[in-house]
């Protein structure tokens, strides 16, 4: 993963402003993405996490706001819910606008592990292969930019922490730039290269976290930045 850098960036968002009812829901943010680095953004329930990702992916012409984004030509985009069309088959869902990129497509889900699987359709997925599913659709188009709200947020443990295993394979094999909101410290910490807070709209202080090589809960200083980061949350144990 390249380091960041602050110099070459592939995410440039720059005094960001976006108003609710009159209400800055995001209130003069800035924030750098390297090309290759994985940001995992936490934050308060109703810090404005997701307004930031629905902007970087251009999903709010409609609010207000101000501010500069300048993002990658190829951005994915993953949710929660998987939102397959549940109409088409799973090999259709990853390719679907993708004219003659049908092979690609099985590769891909070879990749997250559902080789076999093309002919299912969704319904006929479990919630972790659904999520698998679009995280294939995302990578066949080899984002240089993934933008992720609470992928893993509806799976049970175990499941989640198998799709961590995945994303960061997937990740070393295509190098995205990723920025993840996550309500989950651990799941921050483990995934990301750094991680940054939102408090009320604001990034809290600078950079905040990076990771270096953080990157199990067996790790010693695994603890200590939990305890930042938790600190940062305003939560104290
Ligand atoms: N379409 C909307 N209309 C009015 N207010 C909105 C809209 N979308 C979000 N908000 C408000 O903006 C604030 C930030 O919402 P946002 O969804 O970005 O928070 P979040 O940090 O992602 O929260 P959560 O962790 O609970 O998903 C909240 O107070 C929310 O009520």
């Amino acid at each position: 993963m390249a380091p960041y850098a602050g110099l070459v960036t592939t995410v440039r968002v720059r005094d960001l402003v976006r108003r609710y009812d009159d209400r800055a829901v995001l209130d003069g943010v800035d924030l750098d993405i390297a090309p290759g680095e994985f940001v995992a953004l936490l934050g308060k329930s109703g810090s404005g996490k997701s307004t930031l990702l629905r902007a970087l992916a251009g999903l709010d012409p409609s609010v207000d706001g101000s501010g500069e984004i300048a993002v990658p030509g190829q951005v994915s985009v993953v949710f929660q819910d998987s939102r397959l069309l549940p109409w088409a088959k799973v090999l259709d869902n990853v390719v679907l606008g993708l004219r003659g990129s049908e092979e690609r497509g099985r590769e891909s889900l070879a990749e997250v592990g559902l080789a076999g699987r093309e002919d299912a359709w969704p319904n006929e997925l479990s919630g972790g292969e659904q999520q698998r599913v679009a995280l294939a659709r995302s990578l066949v188009r080899e984002p240089e930019l993934l933008l992720a709200d609470e992928p893993f947020g509806a799976l049970d443990a175990l499941t989640r922490l198998k799709m961590h295993v995945l994303l960061r394979k997937l990740c070393a094999a295509h190098q995205p730039a990723v920025l993840l909101v996550t309500h989950d410290v651990d799941e921050a910490i483990v995934l990301a290269d750094r991680v940054i807070v939102l408090d009320a709209g604001r990034l809290v202080a600078g950079e905040i976290i990076s990771l270096g090589s953080v990157r199990s809960s067996a790790d010693p200083e695994f603890a200590a930045v939990r305890s930042r980061l938790l600190d940062a949350l305003g939560v104290s144990l």
